[in-house]
């Protein structure tokens, strides 16, 4: 399970004491997520129980942190379902424990989909273009820790480790994204969630009501961020594409973000580069012998760039 770092009662409860927020009943360790160490915490504040998160970040460092804190609030203040830090008695979000940044957030009702319907797309199209519309002003900026120049770097890196086709197939990705950042297309630009999968999203019954794990948000290009959901969102489990589900999605995103006019020429690598950013993600640790990671499958997004690349995508 996805606990890395263990946090002990004496831990919480010291933690605890710079809040008011009540009396420390339960924490347990959160199975999911691959990233960081989650735990859920129950208070109990004048006979009324709460739920809480707390997060330990085993990768991201203490001056990486801000951007998370502020963009955060800032989404949460504009009506995104988003989880925020809650602040200490001396107003402070951003805490430490055993070494590590630490926040203390809510926790959100709702429960993971098994299914995903056209429904579940839709929501969730509309949901992440309120989010890059109300991320767009933001006012500060992050570059993408898994990026173009991680990208770049980690298909070197790891090119001896696999078959000249795959090595191949990973530099002309890495090209093709380059060659498209060179047209002058201006395609817009803001902060991203970067990695919103489904098991990053909860639903209340069939309503979405929470959108999670924003950190790897970043600045980057607003259909970039949709290529990722599109990719994991719309596949079915041979790597195909769904195309209804895929339709719905984009629809409900473009209805409350129209697309630019050269958004449409960038999209089909634009689900490409996605899909190459994922499974070279997933690649080095499943082919790392040392990495205490839990492991997911890098075969299903390489199935997809490949899907990508035979039937090219286009925005309705
Ligand atoms: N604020 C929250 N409210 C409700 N549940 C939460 C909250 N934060 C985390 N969780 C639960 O914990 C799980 C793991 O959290 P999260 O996805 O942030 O971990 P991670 O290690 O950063 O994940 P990932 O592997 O996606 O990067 C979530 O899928 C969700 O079930
Ligand atoms: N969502 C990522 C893991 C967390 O970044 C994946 O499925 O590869």
């Amino acid at each position: 399970m996805a606990v890395y770092t263990e946090v002990s009662k004496t831990d919480l409860e010291t933690l605890l004491k710079d809040y008011d927020l009540g009396k420390l009943i339960d924490f347990k360790g959160i199975d999911g997520g691959i990233e960081n160490t989650n735990y859920f915490v129950t208070l109990n504040n004048e006979g009324l129980q709460q739920e809480y998160v707390l997060t330990l970040f085993e990768e991201l460092n203490q001056d990486e942190m801000p951007y998370f804190v502020e963009l955060t609030t800032w989404l949460a203040e504009r009506g995104c379902p988003v989880p925020f830090p809650f602040k200490d008695n001396n107003g402070i979000a951003l805490k430490s424990l055993h070494g590590r940044p630490a926040l203390l957030q809510p926790r959100l009702s709702g429960h993971h989909i098994e299914t995903l319907t056209e429904s579940h797309c839709s929501q969730i199209g509309a949901a992440l273009a309120q989010f890059h519309q109300a991320g767009r002003d933001f006012y500060l900026q992050r570059q993408a820790h898994r990026g173009v120049f991680w990208w770049r770097r980690e298909s070197q890196h790891i090119a001896d480790k696999l078959s000249d086709e795959d090595a191949q197939l990973l530099r002309t990705e890495v090209d093709l994204f380059d060659q498209l950042r060179e047209q002058p297309w201006n395609l817009p630009q803001g902060a991203i969630h970067g990695d919103l999968f489904y098991d990053n999203a909860l639903f209340e019954g069939d309503k979405l009501s929470a959108i999670l794990d924003i950190y790897n948000a970043c600045t980057g290009y607003l259909l970039y961020d949709l290529a990722i959901v599109a990719n994991d969102w719309c596949v079915n489990a041979d790597g195909s594409i769904d195309p209804l589900r895929e339709q719905a999605l984009l629809t409900a995103y473009g209805k409350v973000r129209p697309f630019d006019e050269n958004e449409y020429l960038a999209w089909p690598q634009l689900v490409r580069t996605a899909a190459m950013r994922f499974w070279l993600s997933r690649l080095i640790p499943a082919l790392d012998p040392g990495s205490t990671q839990k492991i997911k499958d890098p075969e299903e997004f390489r199935r997809i760039l490949l899907q990508r690349i035979k039937t090219p995508a286009t925005l309705p």
